[in-house]
C-alpha cells in the first residue's frame, strides 16, 4: 500500500518512525511524509527518529516532501495536522487519495466531520470548518482516529514518546467497515496498537474528557503533567472541567458516568513520567492553538443541548483570548 503521513510532527513522527522502522524502502509498503521546515530536513537527511521509554525506532521513508502533490496517489493518508491547519489542506489530501483512498484524521478534539450520519442537518461545523471544504471534499473518504498517545518533537527528526499508546480508529456513521480494518491492521503489522472501533464517538469523549481538563490548563499554568497532578488547585479545577464535559456527553448521547475514574485521571497511581500536553507545546513554540476543536466546539454542542458547563465556557473564554494575544504578539 501507499500510506502518507501528513504533517508529521509530534504524533505523525511517532508513527513515522515506527511504520518506517518495519518497513523500509523497497518493503510491501511505500510510506511517504509531508512536513516542512527543520523537521523535513533533518528527516531527509536522517530519517525519524522515535524514544519510547527504553526502545528506539528510527526509518527512513521512501519519500518526505513539503509538496504533497509530487506524491503518487495514496491508499491511505494519516492525516496528523493540528485541527487549526485542516481547512487550509482539504483540497490537497482530496488529490493525494487514489479512488479508493481513505483519510484517517488524528485529531484532538471533537472532530470537523462530526454531524455526519447523525440525526442532525448534514452540515459541516462552522467553528472547525469555516467554509465547508472538509466536509464537502472528504467527508466520504473519512475515519475518525482517537490518539492515546503523548508526543513531542525533542529536536528536529525526533520524538519522544511514553511506552503506553492506542490509536482507535472509526467510521464516523459507526459501521464496521474493511477500510477501518485496513488501517488498523496496517499499524498492527508495524507492532502499533491500533484497534478497528465501531464506537468512534465513544472514544472521542473519552478522549475529549481527558483533553479538555488538561490542555488548556496546562496551556494556562504552562505546568507540564507531573506538577499539574501534585498541584490540589489544579486538581481540584480538573476534576470540575472533567464532571462538566461528562454532562455535556450525556446530553449528546454518550454516557461517561462511571467509565473513567477522575482520581486516577488527575492524579495518576498506575502511570508515572511527565509530559508537556500538546497545547501547552504549541503555547512555548507560539503556534496556534486548537481552541475551537477541543474547547469552542464543546461548549457549542453545551449550549445547543441547555448543558449549564460554566468551568468549560471560562476555559473557553481564557483560552480564546489567549489564542487572540498570542496572534498580536506574533
Ligand atoms: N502531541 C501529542 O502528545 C498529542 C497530540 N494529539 C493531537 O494530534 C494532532 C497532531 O498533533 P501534534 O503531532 O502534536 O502536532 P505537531 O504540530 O507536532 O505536528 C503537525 C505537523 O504538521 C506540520 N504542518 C502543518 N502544516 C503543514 C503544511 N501545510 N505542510 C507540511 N507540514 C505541515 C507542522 O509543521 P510546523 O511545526 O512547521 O507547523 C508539524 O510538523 C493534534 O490534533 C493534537 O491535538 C493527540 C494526542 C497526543
Ligand atoms: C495524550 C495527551 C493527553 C498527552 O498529554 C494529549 O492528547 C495531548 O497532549 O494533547
Amino acid at each position: 500500500m501507499k500510506v502518507c503521513i501528513y504533517g508529521a510532527g509530534a504524533v505523525g513522527g511517532h508513527l513515522a518512525a515506527r511504520i518506517a522502522a518495519q518497513f523500509p524502502p523497497g518493503g510491501p509498503h511505500e510510506l511517504s511524509l509531508v512536513c516542512r521546515g527543520p523537521q523535513l530536513e533533518a528527516i531527509k537527511r536522517n530519517g525519524v527518529t522515535l524514544y519510547r521509554g527504553d526502545e528506539v525506532f528510527t526509518g527512513r521513508p521512501s519519500a518526505a516532501t513539503d509538496d504533497p502533490m509530487s506524491l503518487p496517489p495514496q491508499d491511505i493518508v494519516l492525516v496528523t495536522l493540528k485541527a487549526t491547519a485542516l481547512p487550509a489542506a482539504a483540497a490537497t489530501i482530496e488529490s493525494l487519495l487514489a479512488p479508493d483512498g481513505v483519510a484517517v484524521f488524528a485529531t484532538n478534539g471533537i472532530p470537523w466531520w462530526w454531524n455526519k450520519g447523525l440525526d442532525v442537518p448534514q452540515t459541516p461545523l462552522p467553528l472547525l470548518d469555516p467554509d465547508g471544504e472538509l466536509w464537502s471534499r472528504l467527508r466520504d473518504k473519512t475515519l475518525g482516529c482517537v490518539i492515546y498517545s503523548p508526543n513531542e518533537v525533542i529536536e528536529p527528526g525526533v520524538i519522544r514518546s511514553n511506552i503506553k499508546d492506542r490509536w482507535m480508529i472509526g467510521e464516523p456513521d459507526g459501521s464496521d467497515s474493511p477500510r477501518a480494518h485496513r488501517v488498523a491492521d496496517l499499524l498492527q503489522s508495524a507492532n502499533i496498537r491500533g484497534v478497528a472501533t465501531t464506537d468512534i464517538r465513544y472514544e472521542t469523549w473519552y478522549k475529549l474528557l481527558i483533553n479538555y481538563a488538561l490542555n488548556p490548563v496546562a496551556a494556562l499554568t504552562r505546568l507540564p503533567t507531573a506538577n499539574m497532578n501534585a498541584n490540589p488547585d489544579v486538581i481540584a479545577l480538573r476534576k470540575q472541567i472533567m464532571l462538566e464535559v461528562i454532562d455535556i456527553a450525556l446530553a449528546c448521547g454518550t454516557d461517561l458516568r462511571g467509565k473513567i475514574d477522575l482520581d486516577e485521571a488527575v492524579t495518576p497511581t498506575k502511570r508515572s513520567g511527565s509530559n508537556r500536553a500538546s497545547m501547552l507545546q504549541d503555547v512555548l513554540a507560539g503556534r496556534p492553538l486548537e481552541v475551537e476543536a477541543i474547547l469552542g466546539q464543546t461548549v457549542a454542542l453545551a449550549r445547543q443541548h441547555g448543558v449549564q458547563a460554566v468551568r468549560c465556557e471560562l476555559m473557553l473564554g481564557l483560552m480564546r483570548g489567549l489564542a487572540e494575544s498570542m496572534t498580536l504578539n506574533s
